[in-house]
């Protein structure tokens, strides 16, 4: 037999392994509800042998392994995207690649072996073993892997993969940081920061299934297209259970159909109206004027107006949500009421505290009224002259006053901020923020109440930051996170954009003033070619002569005039949430986070004109090609190039 067929041999033995499993979980479903003790353990104990046998009769069929390690001879490991249990009494034929003996497969090289001697890696297509790759950590030089270098140079269909079998060691170290620590990872376009996050995700699940089961994991992304494309990552690695959404769906409480102005966004995205939101609700709980009196049959219980102050003094000081605070009051007044019935030999039953409870409120009502986020909003915004006065400049307190009552994104970030202070957000354990350099202040500091008690893990790029709040370093936006500690780490070698491309887009890091350091390309292969104006038809279908996803990003305003003359030149393009198409239309402000095998950047000059931070636009735009790059029109001037263009 040779080495290939017995790895084939090894390959049967792992499907029989996962059929054992699929039956083992089956007849688990069976016996687990007739030997649990009550109904309620009887209905637990069926649910998770129910979803155990559904997640393994349901998980995509993949390659079973994808990699081996040798610890010493005749011992060895295969590592898979999930563990596949040996026969009874005898060890797992796959172990997961999160597993701790899995960190060997990712990280040992000849300076540090890790206890191994050989790695091998596998080649696959479809479900057919086509070959391995050794590595022998002990002597000999290490040779470039041409599995590895095959699986990033593949040409992009469809949405986003999972990159289990070729995690590199930089980003080995990301995925597996401690549930604990927050991280942050600068990186450049297509770095792997998406990536890690997602197996990070996964890794922490794995890790710490029981306590991320109770508080959760959440994925933020920047729009729904980018969502549409990671979304298939977690369900293959086995981890259905984690909520993906966008900043603005996280924090949608009412419906939006208004726009602010440029300026008033600018002003409601500042951190100063968590001040001003702040004093807009605290400034409703008045001085008590005067005591109060509960009707109790022919008595009439009172508290006097000093104690009421105090009461209200106290649970100001005690910082409580204002919700909370309310409680407080209203029960300490309560039990005022109380001791002095109890004095006078009455029993305080349930509903006798019931009707005390309804009886104190009118008055707690008029110190530490019962309020609505969307009420105090709607009131700050139609008074210039109120809380905001002081902490707002005039012109900035006119900019978001409003003469209609229709509701804006921005207003759903104030909403929240106001929902924070009224009570307890719900929390998750861990959250990681994609594209974060994009974040406003108050949209950071809505994660940052979700994740108080928990970890995040911040993924950006300073460089490709086009909101006018961008973050401008590392340090002030993870303060606003809530992560002041966070530590910062850097990914430079990129796994997306060809070397000439990657060229390309340094050279317009110096216009965008962005302190990042610069990418290498993992790509020399790769093609960049620059084109006159009017040939984005060309362009389109010499690009579908190639295997491969096609992206066309314009600026938005010039997209649909675009899209209607490639239509009438034959080719058809698919809107930008449809993930899998062959040519897709991108507007260039929803490019971020995508790839495409090939892209065409038409009108670069309009991309850039067409928003204040426009040069960023671009380079998120130049950034989105894996083989080929065809830039249609001119560049627009740039200090470092001058007028002549790169090529
Ligand atoms: N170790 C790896 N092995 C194989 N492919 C990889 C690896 N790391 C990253 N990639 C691939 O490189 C591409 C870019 O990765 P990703 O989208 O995560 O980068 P990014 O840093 O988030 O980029 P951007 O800033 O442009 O959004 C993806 O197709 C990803 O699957």
């Amino acid at each position: 037999m040779t080495e290939l067929e017995s790895e084939r041999a090894y390959v049967t033995e792992c499907r029989k392994g996962l059929q054992r499993m699929l039956d083992g979980a089956r007849e688990n479903v069976i016996v687990g509800e007739a030997v649990a003790g009550d109904r309620y353990s009887a209905e637990r104990l069926g649910r998770h042998l129910k979803s155990l046998a559904k997640e393994l009769s349901e998980a995509p069929e993949g390659p079973p392994f994808f990699g081996r390690l040798d610890v010493e001879e005749g011992h060895r490991y295969y590592i898979g995207r999930r563990h596949i249990s040996g026969e009874t009494g005898h060890p797992p034929v796959v172990i997961d690649w999160r597993a701790p003996v899995s960190t060997a497969f990712y990280r040992a090289h000849a300076g540090d072996r890790r206890g191994i001697l050989m790695r091998r890696r596998y080649g696959w297509a479809d479900l057919t073993l086509t070959g391995f790759e050794d590595e022998h950590l002990d002597g000999g030089a290490q040779v470039a892997s041409r599995i590895l270098a095959a699986e990033i140079e593949r040409p992009r269909v469809g949405p986003m993969r999972d990159i289990v079998a070729t995690i590199q060691p930089e980003q080995d170290e990301l995925v597996r940081a401690e549930l604990e620590e927050s991280i942050c990872v600068q990186g450049a376009p297509g770095t792997g920061k998406t990536a890690v996050g997602l197996h990070r995700a996964a890794y922490l699940l794995y890790a710490h299934r029981q306590r991320l089961d109770r508080h959760g994991v959440l994925i933020l992304g920047p729009n729904r297209a980018f969502l549409g494309y990671i979304g298939a990552v977690l369900p293959a690695l086995g981890e259905v259970d984690v909520e993906q959404t966008t900043v603005d769906d996280l924090l949608r409480r009412v419906q939006v159909k208004g726009t602010d102005s440029a300026e008033a966004a600018v002003v409601k995205h500042d951190e100063r109206m968590a001040a001003v939101l702040r004093k807009a609700l605290y400034g409703r709980i008045a001085k008590p004027a005067e005591p109060v009196a509960v009707r109790d049959g022919a008595f009439v219980w009172r508290v006097q107006q000093e104690d009421l102050r105090r009461i209200v003094d106290d649970a100001r000081r005690a910082a409580l949500p204002y919700r909370i605070g309310r409680e407080r009051v209203l029960s300490q007044t309560v039990a005022l009421i109380r001791r002095q019935a109890e004095l006078r030999g009455r029993t305080a039953t349930a509903a006798w505290m019931r009707a005390m409870t309804r009886g104190a409120t009118p008055a707690i009502d008029a110190v530490w009224p019962n309020v609505k986020a969307e009420e105090v909003l709607t009131e700050l915004l139609a008074d210039p002259t109120g809380p905001a006065e002081g902490i707002l400049a005039p012109e900035e307190r006119r900019a978001i006053t409003r003469a209609r009552k229709t509701w804006t994104a921005a207003d759903n970030v104030l909403i929240d901020e106001l929902e924070g202070l009224l009570d307890h957000p719900k929390g998750y354990g861990h959250v990681i923020v994609d594209e974060a350099q994009d974040l406003s202040p108050m949209q950071c500091r809505a994660i940052a109440r979700r994740s108080e008690y928990g970890s995040l893990t911040v993924l950006g790029d300073l460089a490709q930051g086009t909101t006018p709040w961008a973050a401008a370093d590392w340090a002030d936006q993870l303060k606003s996170l809530g992560k002041p500690d966070a530590t910062v780490i850097a990914l430079t070698t990129g796994f997306r954009v060809p070397a000439a491309v990657v060229e390309l887009a340094n050279g317009l890091l110096d216009d965008l003033g962005a302190n990042v350091p610069r990418t290498r390309s993992f790509r020399s292969e790769g093609r960049l070619l620059m084109r006159a104006d009017g040939e984005a038809a060309a362009a389109v279908t010499e690009a579908m002569a190639f295997e491969g996803s096609v992206g066309v990003i314009a600026a938005d305003h010039e997209l649909p005039g675009l899209v209607a003359r490639l239509r009438a030149a034959g080719v058809d393009l698919a809107p930008v949430d449809e993930p899998g198409a062959r040519v897709t239309a991108v507007p260039a402000s929803m490019a971020k986070g995508l790839e495409y095998d090939h892209v065409v950047v038409v009108d670069p000059e309009a991309i850039v004109a067409a928003e204040p931070r426009g040069m960023n636009r671009l380079y998120v735009a130049l950034t989105r090609a894996v083989s080929r790059l065809d830039v249609v029109g001119p560049l627009p001037l740039t200090r470092t190039r001058g007028a002549s263009g790169p090529r």
